[in-house]
């Protein structure tokens, strides 16, 4: 099983047989609060019928068309809704599977456009430390988590890594966009000055660094990248694959911060996370980069079987009209204060070093136990999901992102099973 305690597992299954809006239901009849939307990516909450009905119509008229040569119109429906919800000016889109291919799909974009534009020179990548960018080589490559990247031997060569921003002795317990540390963007500059620019093709980050444990930028740090790589030629990519589609509680972190890369990496709310499916949003600069010579012949030599597939198409066009009808992509910032306060009540509670929160977002980062990391906030959400909230931990961190159709009662109810399983772990 990926990412999973296998033997842990085995000799204690946690099963979910069944769930509809904000809750799951166990093997053993149990209801379970998703206080993670599954895996970040259930936005609407769950069985939603106008995204079950599409899947289920789809299926019935057109299963599957070829990616290659041949379209059908849902997918181009949906990539004009994504363009209609995106930044200014990010026109285009390539469609993948998850958001790993969305990824690989974006830096190979990075790298093939500099050569289009006879600069082919630029074949460096630069990620961040913590940073996580799916598990395919090119993401562990930029990715900056040590045991994603340890076991697979050299990765790609020209990457290197800015400073990530958590800053536990000055920005501890701030509540959304922490004061310090935007000077650590100007590290960017270091970078660029020990390869030079003319072998930079892009940097990716994620705006707010989800896996890693929900590490916001202090305000003006993207800012700061987007000056400095504009500075230099440098394609800027977000990955958006947790803060896409009205996380931070608006459409997108692009929006929320007022930055505008130049290519967006989607995928999770995408689909409500009922199908895979990522979507690559690229600025007409970049597309119509690739738009020349014969036109009998392909101009960029990428993609996959199931990109654009009908039903995930079927799926994205449901999901997004869901997410317009009941204003799911604002409704996080409606919720925003509420959850704040939830959140940084638990100050004070048993090894809570620090809480962090950005739109429905949080982290407590706990005080490892000495010589067992991970242990104590595993223990957390082994005690949450028996009393029947389900909570993601990584590292000693218990992250929340519950679905967005979570109401404030429900967030009150959350952080009052996350108050009382940090009481009774070690
Ligand atoms: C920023 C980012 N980029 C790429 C991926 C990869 O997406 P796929 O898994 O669809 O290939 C992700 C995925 N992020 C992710 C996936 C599963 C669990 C957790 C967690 O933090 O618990 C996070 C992500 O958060």
């Amino acid at each position: 099983m990926p990412f999973t305690a296998n033997r842990q597992f085995k000799k204690s299954p946690r099963m979910f047989v069944a769930a509809r809006d904000m809750h799951y239901t166990t093997a053993d009849g149990r209801q379970v609060m998703d206080g993670t939307a599954g895996l970040w990516c259930v936005n609407a909450g769950h069985a939603r019928p106008k995204i079950v009905e599409a899947i289920a119509r789809q299926a019935a008229e057109l299963d599957y068309a070829p990616a290659f040569q041949m379209g059908h119109p849902k997918a181009f429906e949906l990539a004009n809704r994504i363009v209609d919800i995106a930044p200014e000016g990010l026109d285009h889109v390539l469609f993948t599977n998850s958001g790993s291919e969305s990824v690989e799909t974006a830096l190979k974009v990075a790298l093939a456009y500099h050569r289009a534009k006879g600069e082919g020179s630029r074949f460096r990548l630069i990620g961040r430390e913590r940073g996580y960018h799916g598990v395919n080589f090119g993401g562990i490559s930029v990715g900056g988590i040590v045991p994603n990247r340890k076991m697979f031997g050299t990765l790609l060569t020209g990457v290197d890594h800015l400073p990530h921003t958590h800053d536990l002795a000055r920005n501890a317990f701030s509540r959304g966009e922490p004061q310090h540390g935007v000077e650590l963007a100007d590290e960017l500059e270091r970078i660029v000055a020990l390869h030079d620019a003319s072998t930079i093709a892009a940097v990716i980050v994620e705006p707010v660094a989800g896996s890693t444990g929900v590490l916001i930028p202090p305000p003006g740090y993207l800012q700061r990248l987007r000056e400095i790589t504009r500075k230099h030629g440098i394609l800027l990519i977000f990955d958006e694959v947790i803060t896409g589609y009205g996380r931070l509680g608006t459409p997108f972190a692009a929006d929320y911060f007022g930055v505008t890369p130049d290519i967006m990496v989607t995928a999770k709310g995408l689909t409500n996370g009922v199908i895979p499916m990522g979507a690559v949003l690229v600025s007409s600069e970049i597309h119509d980069a690739f738009m020349t010579g014969p036109e009998h012949l392909i101009e960029f030599f990428h993609g996959y079987t199931y990109s654009g597939n009908p039903i995930a198409s079927a799926a994205g066009v449901a999901t997004l009209e869901t997410y317009k009808d009941e204003g799911l992509l604002t409704r996080g910032a409606e919720l925003a204060r509420t959850w704040e306060d939830a959140l940084h009540s638990l100050k004070g509670e048993p090894h809570v070093i620090d809480i962090r929160n950005i739109g429905l977002v949080g982290a407590i980062e706990l005080e490892p136990i000495a010589g067992a990391p991970t242990k104590r906030a595993f223990s957390a959400f082994l005690k949450a999901y028996e009393a029947g909230y389900l909570i993601r931990t990584t590292g000693d961190i218990i992250a929340l992102s519950p679905p967005l159709i979570v109401t404030e009662s429900q967030i009150g109810e959350l952080i009052d099973a996350v108050r009382t399983a940090l009481r009774s772990v070690e």
